[in-house]
């Protein structure tokens, strides 16, 4: 097994997060942890809180109460853009793509935080901008031969089936290097083939790269195929932390699937 496969220490704690929309209680005193290297599927019916908790973990949404400790700081009120610059990204539940754009551009869009030369410099230091541009590209290369998409790296996203968006999406937050990733249902809308495509390409992603994954998901197959941890959400509330072969028999997650709302 490939060294970075070992699940490490603690790196992300979320400690009694509540959150309120208005009235509505997305999320009540949610406590959970996130281990480096392992693979952590947050899973719950329709409006459970899954977005929420990982807008929260992405800095997005900021909690009423409770606070994250990333890395052994506490974090303070901060902006998506900061959390990318610690390491974490993201992709969404509805693609969040340059439809207009070819998959090679919207890959090195991703790439912009690893850039040295802003545009001013780009502009005055052609020279050092050009290299450095070089350099970044051999990284994009590098993912674009990871997830296999070689052949359409010049095609406009906006042309591609949904499965290969979705894998564009990927590439785009692979390119940031994160160590975190937080993927929000990244299989959704796919059929059999691609999620078996996205599966292998989150797995790999983890094991190559040794990024932390925490992810979305609803095909429970999939979850418990995956999955080193499992969260379970209802109605903002955790009903289940462990295992997939512990959540598997809990009987709050057995009541709460089987209870109709999902
Ligand atoms: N920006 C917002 N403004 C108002 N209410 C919100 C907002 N975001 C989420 N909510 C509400 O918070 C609750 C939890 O929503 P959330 O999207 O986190 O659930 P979810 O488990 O991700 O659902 P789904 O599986 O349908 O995506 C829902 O009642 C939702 O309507």
């Amino acid at each position: 097994m490939n060294p970075h496969r070992k699940i490490g220490d603690v790196i992300l704690q979320a400690e009694a997060i509540s959150l309120s929309f208005g009235g509505v209680k997305a999320l009540s005193n949610i406590s959970l942890e996130v281990r480096e290297h392992e693979i952590l599927s947050i899973i719950g019916p329709n409006g459970a809180g899954k977005s929420s908790m990982l807008n929260v973990i992405n800095g997005v949404y900021h909690p009423q109460q409770g606070h994250v400790v990333y890395r052994g700081k506490t974090r303070e009120r901060m902006r998506p853009h900061e959390a990318a610059r610690q390491g974490i990204a993201r992709t969404f539940q509805n693609i969040a793509l340059f439809k207009g754009m070819s998959v090679l551009d919207n890959i090195m869009t991703g790439r912009n935080l690893k850039m040295r030369a802003n545009f001013i410099q780009q502009a005055l230091y052609w020279g050092r901008a050009q290299r450095e541009e070089i350099a970044q590209r051999a990284y994009v290369e590098k993912i674009i031969d990871f997830l296999e998409i070689q052949h359409i790296r010049k095609t406009p996203v906006g042309r591609l089936p949904y499965g290969l968006q979705k894998r564009v999406e990927l590439a785009r937050a692979l390119a940031a290097e994160p160590s975190m990733l937080l993927l929000d249902e990244p299989m959704a809308g796919m059929n059999v083939e691609e999620k078996q495509d996205m599966c292998r390409f989150i797995l790999d992603v983890n094991d190559e790269f040794g990024t932390t994954i925490v992810l979305i998901e609803h095909d429970m197959g999939v979850v418990m195929d995956i999955s080193d941890r499992i969260v379970v959400l209802d109605y903002g509330k955790k009903i289940g932390d462990g295992s997939p072969d512990e959540i598997r028999v809990n009987p709050d997650v057995i009541a709460a699937y089987l209870g109709g709302s999902h």
